[in-house]
This record gives structure tokens, C-alpha cells and sequence, in this order.
């Protein structure tokens, strides 16, 4: 599916739109269905577009905010993508939106995995909004090059759940969601800014291994139309 480049003076200006095209999506779907649910990337992108969202007036108390991916680690830990969301997301008119973890205190990541999955099932099938992020080695969600659930996690008949991913570019053991859970959002947003990530994402578009920069799966194979939000 095509996607389509929305680029912006500076940072501010990106999350001032985009915090307004996620707001208008989740209100229209809140409208049509009663509820919405949105999965955001963590890392250190997402800070001032979570901030501005939090601000806006809609009926945060019908939304569902997960993550697309989470270190396997407790929401104290200062690397949580939870705790990002806490911290920046869950404030403000957005306080009253629940929050589904993907950690979860089990002996094995493989066992959190299991749980979470089961915990998700009846959100985002599709999901409303996707946010995703992306790596300069080209990693979005959490698959990593040369991870090691990288095959499994990218394949379209792998069923929507979340599972592990351990890479060396990763640090601790992942949860992510699978590509068959984010490829279909209602909006499906990659979200990057930086001159160096437009150089990574212009590397992504051209020809090669999906498996060298797994991006390549989001924008060559979604059926959703890929909104890719970029600034300096
Ligand atoms: O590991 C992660 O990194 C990516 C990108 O993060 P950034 O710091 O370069 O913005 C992020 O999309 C993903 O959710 C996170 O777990």
C-alpha cells in the first residue's frame, strides 16, 4: 500500500498535527462504535507528540491506549516504554483513558507474552490508530535485525498477539506486537524525525532484505496506507 510523506518545519509543528489527526480518529471511532483503541511506539521520539495529545477534549475514558512493542522489564524501570506513557500520554484529558500493559510479571518473557496476548485480544482487530516508530538500524515495533522471532513476527500468518523478540540491538528481551496486529490500523502512522531517519527511511524504500531493515514489512506490505510524519 502507498504511503504518503506529511513533513513539518520542526517537532513541535508535527505533534501539534499529528495530535490532532489521532484525536479526530479516535473521536470518529469512539462515534461509530463506542470505544477506540490506539498502540504507540515508545523510544525517544513520540515525548512531545504524547504531551500534545494528552491535551486534547475527547472521551478518553472510551479509549484504550497499548504499546506496539515494551522491553520485558516493570513499569519503574527507566527504559518502560510504559512508563514513558505514563509519565507523558496518561495526563492531563488523556488520564482517564486505560492503559493495557504489555509487561507482565511472569518468570519468562515467552510467559508475559502468552498473558499479554490473551490480556489484548479484544482490542485492535483491528486497532484504530497505530503509531509506530523506527530505528536507524530500521527496527519499528520491535523487529530488530537479526531477531531472533524476527521470521515469525514479520509473517502475515502469524495470528494478531505479541510475542518475544531478543536481538543484539535491542538490550533486554522484547514484547511486540506482531505485524498482522498493526498492519491494518485504521490510521497507520511512522512517526520519525531527524535527518538521519529520513536518510535510514529513504535506504528502507529502495530495494533489498526486509530482514536487513524491517521496516520494509510496514511500508511495502500493510493494507493500510502508511501516514509517515517527519521533521527536522
Ligand atoms: O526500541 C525502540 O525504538 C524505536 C525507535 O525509538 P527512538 O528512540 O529512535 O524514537 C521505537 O519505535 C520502539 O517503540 C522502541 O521500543
Amino acid at each position: 500500500m502507498a504511503s504518503t510523506m506529511h513533513s513539518f518545519a520542526n517537532g513541535a509543528e508535527l505533534a501539534e498535527s499529528l495530535a490532532a489527526r489521532v484525536a479526530d480518529s479516535l473521536a470518529s471511532a469512539v462515534s461509530a462504535r463506542g470505544s477506540a483503541s490506539i498502540a504507540v511506539s515508545g523510544g525517544s521520539t513520540p515525548k512531545a507528540f504524547f504531551q500534545t495529545l494528552s491535551r486534547l477534549p475527547i472521551a478518553w475514558e472510551k479509549v484504550t491506549i497499548t504499546l506496539v512493542d515494551e522491553r520485558f522489564v516493570p513499569a519503574d524501570n527507566p527504559r518502560s516504554n510504559h512508563l514513558l506513557v505514563a509519565e507523558n500520554l496518561l495526563q492531563n484529558e488523556a488520564a482517564t483513558a486505560h492503559f493495557m500493559p504489555l509487561y507482565q510479571e511472569a518468570k519468562t518473557a515467552a510467559d508475559a507474552a502468552k498473558i499479554a496476548t490473551e490480556k489484548v485480544k479484544d482490542i485492535g482487530a483491528p486497532f484504530d490508530v497505530v503509531i509506530l516508530g523506527m530505528g536507524t538500524d530500521g527496527h519499528t515495533a520491535s523487529f530488530f535485525p537479526g531477531g531472533n522471532n524476527l521470521v515469525q513476527a514479520l509473517d502475515p500468518a502469524t495470528p494478531r498477539g505479541v510475542i518475544t523478540m531478543e536481538a543484539e540491538g535491542a538490550g533486554e528481551p522484547r514484547l511486540t506486537f506482531t505485524f498482522s496486529s498493526l498492519q491494518d490500523a485504521r490510521l497507520l502512522v511512522l512517526h520519525i524525525e531527524g535527518e538521519g531517519k529520513k536518510t535510514v527511511l529513504e535506504k528502507a524504500e529502495e530495494p533489498g532484505e526486509e530482514a536487513e531493515m524491517p521496516i520494509r514489512a510496514m511500508l511495502r506490505r500493510a493494507a493500510s496506507p502508511v501516514e509517515i510524519y517527519w521533521a527536522p
